[in-house]
């Protein structure tokens, strides 16, 4: 991690609700930003951080930050490449398995494009979606409805915790794999993703990706780590 992130001067972990541990977590970026920055320990209007998947850069923004989230590939090209799909999703609102394409974005991201005759509103996330095949080591699922142009409305079921009412590397994983698949041209780069908690960007540029949003403390408290 320090090879990968020499200039960093703080590394941030993290854990599922499960205590699974994620490479990486985009909204999780902000706000540990926003933590950093209230207790004065970082300066300047761009600093990067150290994570699981590498070094990221954050850059101040007038609401909230901008996390550099790098490079995204898909995780199964060939078969994306040659079917627009690379697995199906079987969840709870649907009655036949729906086609969905996998990305990495240093943790594991299946996006689905909801055909207009499935509610987004009224999937039942409360049961795991079932993706076949299914990856070795647990995917992200993101449920995906398109709005307008470049702009998406998003649901997501977590590895190692259900459905969240947001998910950062999710809410670009959607907007990267909308793009994908209408084969936006190359000057609509700046996508809008709503999901249940608020509003986030997601800019793309070719292979790499940024993602923008609020970000505020709402809690304090302490954590005691295992020895
Ligand atoms: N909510 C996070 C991602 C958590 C990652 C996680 N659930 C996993 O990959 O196991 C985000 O804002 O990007």
């Amino acid at each position: 991690m320090r090879e990968a992130a020499p200039d960093a001067q703080w590394f941030m972990d993290y854990r599922n609700a499960d205590g699974s541990e994620a490479q990486m977590c985009g909204n999780g970026t902000r706000v540990f930003a926003q933590f950093l920055c209230d207790r004065g320990l970082v300066d300047g209007v761009e600093f990067p951080i150290a994570t699981r998947a590498g070094r990221k850069l954050i850059t101040r923004a007038e609401h909230g930050f901008r996390t550099d989230l790098g490079p995204w590939t898909l995780s199964r090209a060939d078969e994306a490449r040659g079917r627009g799909m690379d697995s199906v999703v079987q969840v709870v609102g649907s009655p036949d398995p729906l086609p969905a394409i996998s990305l990495d974005l240093g943790n594991p991201h299946t996006v689905v494009a909801l055909p207009p005759s499935i509610s987004l509103e009224l999937l039942d996330l409360s049961v795991a979606p079932r993706v076949d095949p299914e990856p070795r080591h647990g995917t992200n699922v993101e449920f995906v409805r398109a709005i307008g142009p470049r702009h998406i409305s998003m649901r997501v079921h977590e590895r190692g915790v259900g459905e969240t009412l947001s998910c950062g590397t999710g809410a670009a994983a959607a907007a990267l794999a909308t793009w994908w698949w209408a084969g936006t041209p190359s000057d609509e780069l700046a996508w809008r993703v709503d999901v249940r908690g608020g509003t986030l960007m997601v800019d793309i540029d070719g292979g790499s990706v940024g993602l923008a949003g609020p970000a505020q403390i709402v809690a304090a408290g302490q954590v005691s780590l295992p020895d």
